[in-house]
């Protein structure tokens, strides 16, 4: 398909249904990482924002047109955004990837997703009106309960930049699907699409004020939202020092949150691999994806010692043939890193990595025929021990340290060494060794002779330090539904009986 050249739009606040220029009136530059220009901006929210936010979404939840909607017509709103976004899906792909560094063909695929996330919300929210009131059996005649599933309320929804569309969409789909209104806060280094959101949102009419995106700094619009008196929830994804933050500011007003934070994520290679170069595929993958920066990344490769060296040697092979290029060119396979900070940041884990002892088997540096970007080789470490930054620290790059082992168990306690558990790879012919694998990996996801496929049928999250809930499938839903029980007295004409009764006059 050929990649189109399209427009950069320019936008305001998506508040109440329509465009509003922050109160402050400023912008942040929208810069391309693998140009390192600035190709657009973004208006920068501030606390004031938000308060007009959260009143634009409390009074959609008050209105008929949206706080009294049915699942069923939730679900066309949901099924009209989603044939929007296909319709635009080679500019929000392009969009994408100016704005993120991501190869084209994976941010095309990431608005495929997007389309068919919005499509499941639409058939969970119809599914939700058979459910929405059910009887809970008790052991008296006397009383009738039921339990009925309504809309949490009004949710601040904060995203990171890594997959910028399709983390808005696994918050934005559920959310709207239970009734909810949400004020959305996407990560300030990447923004675009989900501004293009909003306006996909005003075009299929969507009530005003259900979805409100204000984009802005973490400090300056994510902050005040967290702590905002009036928002039921968060929901976030993103590092963990700011989850720890969104936290500790949500528990001063007992608010929920749910947290998909980071990960350092295993992949354990056994020595019975049905093919080698299948086995250095998903490797790779699991890794190098998305530029590696994906929270549940394994970028710990646990490598039974018995094939390490032939492994270690295709391993290299692959890597060198790994396309890196402007992520806008047709085949490229790694695209730049997000931001020049990003960039830095794993620069500095390489040489600390190299300082502490390690090797650098491959990579490490700018590739030399790009003297533009924020671009790092894939890079392989090896001689790594476990005290080291590198085997403990997520790098949010594409850096892939190896560590050999000899037996299963050694495999198991190398795999778990790490304060996360957000996801886990094995691979291996013996089916028996995964399921002993699956029970012992301290995880939220297990993949099986893979590493990284996600579909959004089912739940996706971690545990440790990882962060808590679950996303996707029916369990995101539960995250925007308040459970109400309601309790009725039906034995109207008998006194309940508990005080004594003042005699009759
Ligand atoms: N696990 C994951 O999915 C991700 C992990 N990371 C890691 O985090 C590191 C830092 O990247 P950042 O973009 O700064 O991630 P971040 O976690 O600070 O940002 C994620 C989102 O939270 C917002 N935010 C920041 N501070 C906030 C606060 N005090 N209150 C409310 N919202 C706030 C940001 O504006 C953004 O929308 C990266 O180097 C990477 O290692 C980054 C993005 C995603
Ligand atoms: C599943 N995937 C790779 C599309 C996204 C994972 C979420 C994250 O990295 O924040
Ligand atoms: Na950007």
């Amino acid at each position: 398909m050929a990649i189109p050249n399209i427009r950069i739009p320019s936008r305001q606040l998506f508040i109440d249904g329509e465009w509003r220029e922050p109160v402050k009136k400023n912008r942040l530059p929208a810069i391309n990482p693998a140009t390192e220009e600035i190709f657009g901006d973004i208006p920068a929210a501030t606390a004031e924002d938000v308060d007009i936010a959260v009143k634009a979404a409390r009074r959609a939840l008050g209105r008929d047109d949206w706080g009294s909607t049915t699942g069923a017509q939730r679900a066309k709103y949901l099924r009209a955004i989603a044939a929007k976004v296909l319709e635009r899906r080679p500019e929000l792909a392009t969009l994408e990837t100016i704005d993120n560094g991501k190869p084209w063909f994976e941010a095309a695929s990431d608005i495929d997703d997007v389309v068919a996330c919005f499509e499941y919300y639409a058939d969970l929210a119809e599914a939700l009106d058979s459910k929405k009131k059910t009887e809970v059996k008790l052991h008296l005649d006397s009383f009738k309960t039921h339990v009925f599933r309504e809309p949490l309320g009004v949710v601040g929804l904060i995203t990171p930049w890594n997959y910028p569309l399709l983390m808005t969409t696994w918050k934005v789909a559920p959310a709207l699907a239970a009734g909810c209104a949400a004020i959305l806060k996407p990560s300030e280094l990447a923004s675009i699409t989900s501004l293009e959101l909003g306006e996909i949102c005003r075009e299929v009419g969507l009530p005003p004020g259900a979805l409100n995106i204000l984009t802005g700094l973490g400090h300056e619009a994510g902050s005040p939202l967290v702590s905002h008196p009036d928002v039921d929830k968060i929901a976030f994804t993103g590092s963990g020092p700011t989850g720890v933050k969104i936290m500790t500011a949500a528990a001063q007003l007992v608010k929920p949150v749910t947290l998909e934070l980071g990960g350092k994520s295993p992949i354990v290679v056994f020595d019975d691999i049905h093919d080698l170069d299948i086995a250095v595929e998903w490797t790779l993958f699991g890794c190098f994806w998305t530029n590696g920066q994906i929270c549940s990344a394994t970028s710990r490769l646990i490598l039974q010692e018995t094939i390490a060296p032939q492994f270690l040697d295709r391993l290299l092979e692959w890597t060198k043939n790994i396309k890196i290029s402007d992520p806008l060119e047709e085949d490229c396979k790694l695209g730049p890193l997000i931001s020049r900070g990003q960039y830095e940041k794993v620069l500095k884990f390489i040489s600390t990595a190299k300082n502490e002892g390690a090797t650098i088997l491959y990579g490490g540096d700018r590739p030399q025929h790009l003297n533009k970007g924020y671009y790092i080789q894939p890079t392989v470490i090896t001689d790594v021990d476990t005290s080291m930054e590198i085997w403990k620290e997520e790098v949010f790059g594409p850096v892939l340290c190896v560590k050999t082992f000899k037996t299963e168990e050694e495999a198991i306690a190398l795999a778990n060494d790490t304060k996360y558990g957000l996801g886990a790879a094995i691979l291996s012919k013996d089916l028996e060794r995964c399921e002993r694998f699956t029970k012992a990996f301290q995880s939220g996801i297990v993949w099986i002779n893979c590493s990284q496929p996600c579909f959004w049928q089912p739940p996706w999250g971690g545990k440790k330090r990882s962060g808590f809930g679950r996303e996707l499938g029916e369990w995101s839903l539960e995250n925007y539904l308040n459970i109400k029980q309601v309790t009725q007295y039906v034995s109207t004409d008998e006194p309940w009986a508990f005080y004594k009764s003042p005699s009759k006059l």
